[in-house]
């Protein structure tokens, strides 16, 4: 039977000082070690924008009022193979907090080039 690949919803959020919103992976999580931009996985049945709302909501207490497709790709890990949407984001509620514990930082495009991040978001620095 076709197993459907895991669709990934990934928002790049920008403060005015041209920062972007990321946190680390951590303990038991695929790619610990690694930092990210907030985002996860879209239920089944569920839209990517919702999702990406959803997430946004769930890991950093902000509420999207809008995003832009920026990149899409399936990306093949070792272990895993996952459809990734990263969105710019367009507008946003709230102040970020880490609602999960998990270290959270705003960073230039600098520093993100200088931290180490999963493969699959290699393009999606490179054009910031
Ligand atoms: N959030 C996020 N995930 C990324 C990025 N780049 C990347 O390869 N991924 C991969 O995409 C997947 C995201 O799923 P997730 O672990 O965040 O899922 P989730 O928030 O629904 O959490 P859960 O399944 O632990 O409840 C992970 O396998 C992660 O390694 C990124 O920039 N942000
Ligand atoms: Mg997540």
């Amino acid at each position: 039977m076709a197993v459907a690949i895991q669709r990934i919803v990934i928002g790049l959020v920008r403060n005015s000082q041209d920062q972007y919103l990321i946190s680390l992976r951590r303990g038991e999580q695929h790619l610990a070690g690694k930092w990210e931009f907030p985002g996860g996985k879209a239920e089944a049945g569920e839209d990517e924008l919702s999702a990406l709302a959803r997430e946004l909501e769930e890991e950093v207490g902000l509420e999207l009022t809008g995003a832009e497709l920026m990149e899409r790709k399936v990306f093949e890990f070792d272990d895993r193979t996952l459809a990734l949407h990263f969105y710019r984001v367009t507008g946003y509620r709230g102040q970020p907090r880490a609602r999960e514990g998990q270290p959270l930082k705003w960073a230039s495009v600098e520093e993100l080039r200088a931290l180490p991040f999963p493969k699959a978001n290699d393009s999606v620095i490179a054009a910031l």
